[in-house]
């Protein structure tokens, strides 16, 4: 058998690094070597022999976490949301200085999540209309989700290429929210409910039609085949990746 790969993951108390761990631990490839939680020290990290490190923890804490592991030569595969501009921007600056090391960024690692991001993507210059409603567990602490983040700039790019307007809307009142926020042009709505795990529909009109491209994360388990196939991929990526579609072949 070839050398497993050495893994630690960083939040492996929380509720997506409790099930790394066990994705890790079942992979045969893979050799879980370090399990962090919050005020574990980053030099453990090192000592454990770590090549690879999941991140799975908060938006304060996540920047911090990639910073050590590239600067120690280590393999990022990030789920963490909070990567806005300006730290991708430092990041890549970062990753400069270390050629080898390769980090993804990925905002869902859900397959189907990933494909109804480019899906809509594809599809959304050819509709008047588009906005998207995201839904989540009341538990998490940031919106609007970084999915639906990355999905509105996704559409916004598709669109702008194909030169698209921005999406028809006569509001001249409202009641503040009332018309979500806006990334890069696109409207995004949050719901928080008990019961929920991860969902999102991108709805597109046009006169008379609507097309809605809806996908449903019901489990955790949905997130690990894409956790597992960053890890055994980052290292043949150096540099940084942002969104899992950088490593599969959708030909879209
Ligand atoms: N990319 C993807 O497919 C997915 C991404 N996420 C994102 O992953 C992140 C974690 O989500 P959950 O597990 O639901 O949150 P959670 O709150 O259950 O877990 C986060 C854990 O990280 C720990 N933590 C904070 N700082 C730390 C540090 N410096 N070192 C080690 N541990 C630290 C916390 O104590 C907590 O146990 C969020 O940003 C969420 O949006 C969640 C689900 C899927
Ligand atoms: O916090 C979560 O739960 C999730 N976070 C990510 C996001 O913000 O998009 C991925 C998924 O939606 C679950």
């Amino acid at each position: 058998m070839t050398q497993q790969l050495p893994v630690a993951v960083l939040g492996a108390n929380g509720r997506m690094g409790a099930e790394a761990v066990k994705a890790v631990e079942a992979a045969p490839d893979m050799k879980l070597v370090a399990a962090l939680g919050r005020g574990d020290s980053l030099d453990s990290l090192v000592d454990a022999g770590a090549r690879y490190v999941v991140d799975l923890t908060v938006p304060e804490s996540t920047e911090e976490n990639v910073r050590f592991a590239v600067e120690n030569g280590m393999h990022a595969v990030v789920g963490t949301t909070g990567w806005d501009l300006g730290r991708l921007e430092s990041l890549e600056t970062l990753l400069a200085g270390h050629p080898e090391v390769g980090v993804l960024i990925a905002p869902n690692f859900a397959l189907g999540s990933v494909l109804t991001s480019a899906f809509a993507a594809k599809a959304s210059k050819y509709f008047e209309s588009v906005e998207i409603i995201e839904l989540h567990h009341p538990d998490k602490v940031d919106a609007p989700s970084g999915t639906a983040v990355r999905t509105a700039q996704l559409v916004a790019a598709e669109r702008e290429a194909a030169g698209v307007g921005p999406s028809p809307d006569a509001t001249t009142t409202e009641l503040a929210g009332a018309r979500g926020c806006e990334v890069d042009g696109v409207r995004v709505h949050s719901v928080r409910l008990r019961g929920l795990v991860a969902h999102q529909e991108v709805l597109l009109g046009g006169p008379g039609e609507q097309l809605t491209l809806r996908h449903d994360s019901f489990d955790r388990a949905s997130f690990m085949p894409g956790v597992l196939l960053g890890v055994r991929n980052v290292a043949a990526h150096p540099g940084l990746t942002v969104g899992l579609d950088g490593y599969l072949d959708l030909g879209l």
